[in-house]
């Protein structure tokens, strides 16, 4: 079947897993309404076909890079990884199952076996996952910190000079007053043009929220993202109603992984679901819940947990996968200060250039 991770094409496949721990540390300390993120640190994967007849041999690369309070630990991540590389040596299906549970260590495989399809075929990733046509761009949001007022206004200044058509900021961090006037300066300095959305990370109670929603209406921000903490799935439900069928649309991320699509379209909570490849277990798994949102009529926004080039990159090809994709959370390089390997995408124009080479197009990650 074309688009799933694992094949059985060839089933005289002889695969081989290993994997090498990274630490990467971030640019600046990334604070959210659920903790301040300052370094990644995870696990680059690769598969290798050792049976291949021919040289050399098709490599497929992943990334695990597990994130507190998203993920399974980075020890429980090297578990799994361990018990992958045993049972990949049986099938792929095999190693997927006893990962099943760690969900970024999932991630790291899933891509890798994908990228090692993808590149076996010499087909960019994207179009091995959706057998869609080409794509040569996937719109993408900047994303800005919670600095104060004017740094805020400054930063998203600067990523609408640099070609960004969407900013997300980051809110729920200092008091609502302060986010409701970082949010204000900010729709001064770009102007009318650019999309603006706001990421609580589940920081705001109900009535927070309330007061807030009025304030993103007046300056027209599109998407609140997570206001409630990720338990209260009524109380989002209850906001969208309150905010009625043309106002700012309500995102669930946090909310998505702890109460799943299933329960997110019954209870009503979200016009916008926010995938996060490492936090849901796998490429595989982002693609089949934008596909069922999608019949739904909710959009699904591909974003990173801030990772490596090898994730970050398997994330640009999921969404360049997914036809029509809203701008999404993957311009995220820039807020590491270390990285895997050199960086395939460009950003041009507030988009991501998707890379056409076979695979996931990332080079030299494993010599680095
Ligand atoms: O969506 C983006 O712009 C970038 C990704 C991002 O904000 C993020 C990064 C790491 C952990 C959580 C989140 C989040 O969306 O809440
Ligand atoms: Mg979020």
């Amino acid at each position: 079947m074309s688009g799933s991770c694992t094949d059985d094409r060839d089933r005289n496949r002889e695969l081989e897993l290993e994997y090498r721990s990274f630490s990467l540390p971030l640019a600046a300390p990334l604070e959210t309404g659920d903790g301040t993120i300052e370094s990644r640190d995870g696990f680059l994967v690769r598969i290798v076909d050792a049976n291949h007849e021919g040289n050399p041999a098709p490599v497929g690369y992943g990334e695990a890079t597990p994130l507190a309070g998203w993920t399974e630990s980075l020890e429980d991540c090297r578990d799994a990884l361990e018990r992958a590389e045993s049972a990949v040596q049986v099938d792929p299906e095999t190693a997927l199952e006893t990962v099943s549970d760690q969900v970024a260590a999932r991630h790291a495989i899933t891509l890798a076996l994908a990228d090692l399809q993808a590149t076996s075929r010499s087909t960019p990733l994207y179009q091995y996952l959706g057998n869609g046509p080409l794509v040569g761009r996937v719109p993408v949001n900047a994303t800005v910190g919670s600095g104060s007022p004017a740094e805020t206004a400054q930063e998203a200044r600067a990523a609408v000079e640099r070609g960004f058509k969407s900013c997300k900021l980051k809110v729920g961090q200092r008091s609502l007053e302060t986010d409701l006037e970082r949010i204000a300066r900010t729709r001064e300095a770009v102007g009318p043009d650019v999309e603006l959305r706001v990421d609580a990370n589940g920081a705001w109670t109900v009535a927070e929220a309330t007061r807030a929603l009025e304030t993103l209406a007046e300056y027209d921000v599109s998407l609140l993202e997570q206001p409630l903490p990720a338990g209260s799935l009524d109380g989002h439900a209850d906001l969208r109603r309150s905010v009625g069928e043309d106002g700012v649309a309500i995102g669930l991320d946090e909310g998505l992984l702890e109460h799943g699509v299933d329960a997110i379209c019954d209870a009503g909570a979200a016009d916008t679901v926010i995938l996060k490849p490492m936090a849901l277990g796998g490429i595989d798994v982002v693609r089949k819940i934008a596909a069922w949102v999608r019949m739904l009529d909710i959009e699904p926004i591909v974003t990173t947990t801030i990772d490596g080039v090898v994730a970050r990159t398997g994330a640009l090809h999921v969404a360049a996968s997914i036809p029509d994709v809203p701008a999404c959370g993957l311009a995220t390089a820039d807020l590491l200060a270390d990285d895997l390997g050199n960086d395939p995408v460009l950003l041009e124009n507030g988009s991501a250039v998707v890379p056409q080479a076979k695979g996931l197009g990332v080079e030299g990650v494993w010599d680095a």
